[in-house]
């Protein structure tokens, strides 16, 4: 059974309701199924100029990003999200046993979180982790446990779950190790051992679920990082624009050091975390008004001329490396704002735009299946059967 909870900003309670605003827009239920599938085709089938999922032996797969040529946390983590959605057990199961097979770490300083990234032959690229890999994770882990049940290791989702949520928290408790929340303000880093952020990993969202299934002890801590990350946004998201940076302070102020201080491809996500949010809990106030800043300071632009932007608006030269992706999370972002006046633009602008092709289509195509799943209201809480 999947139902939905609702949020007033201090707790969440269920409803079972996702608004389909495709629907609400004027799509057909049948056009919207039709996009949803072919999208979807086009994802993890096997058409070379589109796909993002290739098989790997006889039981596991992995999601490349064909932009660096590698296997990356966030887009396997990302892949089981989509085919716990999507109800795909075989999939989520063949990427989950090549994550846990080449990129969980066993030992070391990192033992428990999961290398960021490998060669699509398992190597690892690095014995790092990056935190949005594990949140997701996390998440698809457990929703994959409420709707196919726990299996024998490494399928006992909510345990590797639970598992992971304990690493995030706790690394570095009993010996060398770093948590990926800072423990005192409760936001998420950018990387464990650093003391900065990156907007686009926070996800109120899923730290409400997180309070409920984490182990017992850790679960005010997930409902203080929620109220904790919807504090943080508006300090990080620029009051005009709507615009955040890649990298920020945990004041919000954008961290240039390496420069990524700007709105640039992680930024995006921002976006479609609030709109996602607001279909799962209700949007507060400040994401309806950060929704509609973003719709209102793309409404003009056209995608072939997106760039690289300072959080105030102001345009570098250097183009946008995504603009599918960046035309997918804006739409996602009407779902906070579904009666601004470029809300249905936007989603317009969505439907106009096919799912990229050729080599840097991992990060577009990853954000367009996200988005069209939320607008159509397939984009669900899995709670455990009753
Ligand atoms: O230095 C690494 C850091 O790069 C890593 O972050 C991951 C990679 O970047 C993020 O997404 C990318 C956005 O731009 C697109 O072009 C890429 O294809 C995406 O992968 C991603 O969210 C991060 O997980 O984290 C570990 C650090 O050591």
């Amino acid at each position: 059974m999947h139902n939905g909870t609702r949020h007033n900003g201090t707790g969440a309670f269920v409803t079972g309701q996702y608004p389909n605003l495709l629907e609400r827009y004027g799509y057909a239920p049948e056009v919207i199924e039709a996009w949803l599938a072919d999208a979807w085709r086009r994802l993890f089938g096997e058409d070379d100029r589109t796909r993002i999922y290739y098989p790997s032996g006889d039981d596991m797969g992995y999601m490349l990003d064909t932009g660096n040529l590698d296997v990356r946390t966030e887009g396997m983590s990302y892949g089981m999200m989509m085919a716990v959605q999507m109800d795909d057990k075989s999939l989520f199961d063949r990427l989950w046993r090549w994550a846990w097979t080449y990129m969980h770490m066993k030992d070391g300083v990192h033992a428990g979180y999961f290398a960021w990234s490998c060669a699509p032959d398992g190597t690892r690229n690095s014995n790092g982790p990056a935190p949005d890999g594990e949140e997701y994770f996390a998440l698809a882990l457990f929703f994959a446990a409420h709707r196919w049940g726990e299996g024998e290791p490494p399928l006992d989702y909510a345990a590797k779950a639970r598992d992971i949520l304990r690493a995030c928290l706790h690394n570095g408790e009993q010996g060398p190790g770093y948590p990926m929340w800072n423990r005192d303000n409760r936001l998420i880093k950018f990387v464990p051992e650093c003391e900065y952020s990156d907007p686009s990993y926070h996800l109120p969202h899923f730290y409400e679920l997180f309070a409920l299934w984490a182990d017992e002890a850790d679960r005010p801590f997930w409902r203080e990082a929620a109220v904790a990350s919807r504090a943080y946004l508006p300090l990080a998201c620029h009051p005009e624009t709507g615009l955040s940076p890649e990298y920020a302070h945990y004041d919000g102020t954008p961290n240039d050091e390496r420069g990524y201080g700007h709105f640039y491809s992680d930024s995006y996500r921002v976006a479609a975390n609030v709109g996602l949010e607001a279909a799962w809990f209700g949007a507060t106030p400040w994401m309806e008004r950060e929704a509609e800043a973003i719709l209102r300071f793309f409404a003009d632009k056209d995608p072939a001329d997106y760039r690289r932007y300072r959080i105030d608006g102001a345009p570098f030269e250097e183009p946008a490396l995504h603009p599918v992706g960046l035309v997918a999370t804006n739409a996602c972002a009407a779902l906070a704002a579904p009666d601004s006046p470029h809300a249905k633009d936007a989603v317009a602008r969505f439907w106009d735009t096919p799912v990229r092709e050729g080599e840097r289509r991992y990060y577009d195509n990853c954000l367009y299946l996200f988005a069209l799943l939320a607008l159509a209201g397939r984009y669900r809480i899995w709670l455990p059967e009753a």
